[in-house]
């Protein structure tokens, strides 16, 4: 199948055409760029010299939806949020098939959008037609989807490590603290000062507190989910390293949980059950946490929990690749639910490690 990736210059749309590389049923048809059409892809990232042999055309294109219409029949979106807002109906009026990586579509409510976004809600009528490919909760409606929005990176990781407590009514849906790290490389590509090296090695710092636009998607998922409101407080913390995302989550025990005398090795046994069939949800064993070289360059999220009986709170980490689960592995997930392919389909590997 052709498929197009426009944005294919920034670190979603390349972390897309290496992966697609391993995809047995995938030609790269298309690569689009705002500012550097006409270039070939290979003079931009040197890297992929003498590797592109199923991009069957690796110069940079402008980005038109007749032009993409007739060479693709889906396209992978990794644009700038508020961008893809303006092409996403051309493209689906043209039949073609969306996998959107940014934030325009994930917030239903318009308002809180652009409350959080800061930025003017996209066109209602396309974002109808999508549907939030948190894989491995909405595979259902992703299988026939023609548009997928792809979850943000922090809320991938937050969502799959907190949802499982939230459905089976375990911590309450109110007062969840959410203590997350990201490294650099989910600020993108872009020149700024904040993700210069000198800025960040040797340091740490939280960003965004109380105004991150992660915090809305990560309410509206997890209220879809527990069909009641859910308030979290999202902390998000930028740290000197380039891919990776660690999330620690407090939720308080429900009258439920402390009625089931919940452990740390019963809750270990619950979330193995619960994604037992899942290939890349993988859970530590009680007692045992993750660390996001356990993910690096991966498609996984592995998760650990654990219950401080004291404090009668649940602890759940969570890590995954940034660019790969919480981006382009995540969005090939996506395609080959859409296709019906396995879903491992050229995003199987193991991370490197050291
Ligand atoms: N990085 C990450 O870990 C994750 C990113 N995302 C989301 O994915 C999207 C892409 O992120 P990322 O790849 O990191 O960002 P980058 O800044 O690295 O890349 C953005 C791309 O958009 C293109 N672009 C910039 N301005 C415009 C414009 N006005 N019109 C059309 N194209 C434009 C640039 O291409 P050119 O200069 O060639 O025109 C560039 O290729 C974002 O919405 C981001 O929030 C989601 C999950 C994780
Ligand atoms: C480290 C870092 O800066 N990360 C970015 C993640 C951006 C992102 O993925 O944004 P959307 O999903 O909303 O498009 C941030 O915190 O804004």
């Amino acid at each position: 199948m052709k498929v197009g990736i426009i944005g294919v210059t920034g670190y979603g749309g390349i972390e897309l055409l290496r992966w697609l590389k391993n995809h047995p049923y995938i030609e790269v048809a298309y690569l689009g760029s705002h500012s550097q059409a006409g270039l070939d892809i290979a003079d931009v990232y040197p890297h992929l010299q003498g590797q592109l042999e199923y991009v069957s055309d690796t110069q940079l294109q402008e980005i038109n939806a007749d032009v993409i219409a007739e060479k693709v029949e889906l396209v992978f979106l990794s644009l700038p949020s508020g961008i893809s807002s303006s092409l996403v109906p051309n493209l689906l009026e043209k039949d073609l098939k969306v996998i959107d990586l940014a934030g325009d579509f994930r917030i239903r409510d318009a308002s809180i959008h652009e409350q959080w976004y800061k930025k003017q809600a996209p066109d209602r009528r396309s974002q109808s037609q999508g549907v939030y490919g948190l894989t491995e909760f909405n595979r259902a409606d992703v299988a026939k989807a023609s548009f997928v929005s792809n979850p943000g990176c922090y809320p991938t990781s937050v969502a799959l490590g907190l949802a499982p407590l939230l459905l089976h009514d375990l911590i309450e849906a109110k007062g969840i603290i959410i203590d997350a790290k990201s490294g650099t490389s989910g600020a993108g590509r872009g020149a700024a000062v904040g993700t210069l090296f000198s800025e960040v090695q040797e340091s740490i710092h939280a960003y965004k507190i109380g105004a991150h636009q992660h915090t809305p998607e990560i309410e509206q998922f997890l209220a879809d989910v527990t069909g009641k409101d859910v308030l979290t407080t999202f902390t998000p913390h930028l740290v000197p390293m380039t891919r990776g995302i660690l999330s620690t989550m407090y939720g308080q025990l429900t009258d439920k949980a402390r009625e089931m005398n919940l452990t740390s090795d019963s809750l270990q046994e619950f979330y193995q059950g619960f994604y037992e069939k899942e290939k890349f949800v993988r859970i530590h064993k009680s007692g045992d946490f993750p660390k996001t070289k356990f993910v690096y360059g991966t498609n996984f999220c592995n998760i650990g929990v654990y219950v401080e009986e004291r404090t009668e709170r649940v602890i759940v980490v969570s890590a995954i690749d940034n660019m790969v689960k919480g981006a382009a592995g995540q969005a090939i997930q996506n395609m080959n639910v859409m296709y019906g392919w396995d879903e491992a389909t050229g995003i199987d590997n193991i991370p490197l490690i050291p």
